[in-house]
């Protein structure tokens, strides 16, 4: 799916997080980097439809989002999972995922099926009969990304997906992550080395504005060896923010 922003403000009353916003997402994995506060939620809330622009324009696939009918037909296109959401204590795995393929509108004959793929592809299947209140929180967050991806949508957008995750889910998370190649995925996240390992493309916010977007090895490339990091990616990252903020 293509995702087109044009000249977006967005924002919560007295506060305006992103404003003269504008950026182009295609399919591939694009990881969202950016300090605490930088608008990285409310961007993906944003283009989840669950948030209206104040002003501006989201279009998906060039189809603009305009009122709640165009969000709601748009929505079964989408898989978002946010950065806290909300389980029942006494739902089973399954029943979570397959509440997220109703949502989704997946009909009724193909979502055993779909249920089923997703939980394999985060290798819970053989959980699913678990409740969600006994999973540990890394299992939680896959269960999560389950019922992001269950249905197949074409634009996956996933707040901090690897919170919680230890460092063989993390790897597990990568794999998902390349078996949706042909989605247009958005991920934020606070791990560099998630984005350097996993994502094609990379978004850079701060205080609402795109410090940088590009591939992951254009923003390599940039990376000198005077400032703060371990990697290339990390050096990159912290050259791109504000004077001030660069040391540490
Ligand atoms: N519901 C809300 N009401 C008012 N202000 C909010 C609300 N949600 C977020 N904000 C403010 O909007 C700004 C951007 O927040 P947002 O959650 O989008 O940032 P973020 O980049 O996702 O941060 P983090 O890395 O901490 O998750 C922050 O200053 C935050 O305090």
């Amino acid at each position: 799916m293509q995702v087109d922003v044009s000249d977006l403000r967005q924002g919560y009353p007295g506060r305006v997080v992103l404003r003269d916003f504008d950026l182009a997402l295609r399919p591939g994995v694009t990881g969202l980097l950016g300090p605490n506060g930088a608008g990285k939620s409310t961007l993906m809330r944003t283009l989840a439809t669950v948030q209206p622009p104040l002003h501006g324009r989201v279009a998906l696939d060039g189809v603009a989002i305009e009122g709640e009918k165009a969000a709601r037909h748009i929505r079964r296109r989408i898989g978002y999972l946010p950065q806290r959401f909300g389980w029942d204590p006494g739902m089973r795995v399954r029943d979570f995922v397959e509440y997220g393929a109703w949502m989704r509108q997946v009909p009724g004959k193909q979502r055993t099926r779909a249920v089923e793929r997703a939980l394999s592809q985060v290798d819970l299947a053989d959980r699913q009969q678990e409740r969600m209140s006994r999973l540990s929180g890394g299992m939680r967050q896959r269960a999560g990304i389950a019922w992001a991806i269950v249905g197949d949508p074409d634009l996956v957008i996933l707040d901090e997906p690897t919170v919680g995750l230890d460092p063989r889910q993390r790897l597990q998370f990568r794999q998902i992550l390349a078996q949706l190649t042909d989605k247009t995925v958005l991920l934020s996240t606070h791990l560099i080395d998630d984005v350097a390992a996993a994502c094609d493309r990379v978004v850079v916010l701060h205080s609402g504005r795109v410090l940088f977007v590009g591939d992951v090895t254009e923003m390599t490339d940039r990376a000198g060896d005077g400032t703060a990091g371990h990697t290339p990616l990390e050096r990159a990252y912290m050259e791109l923010l504000p004077d001030g903020e660069r040391e540490l």
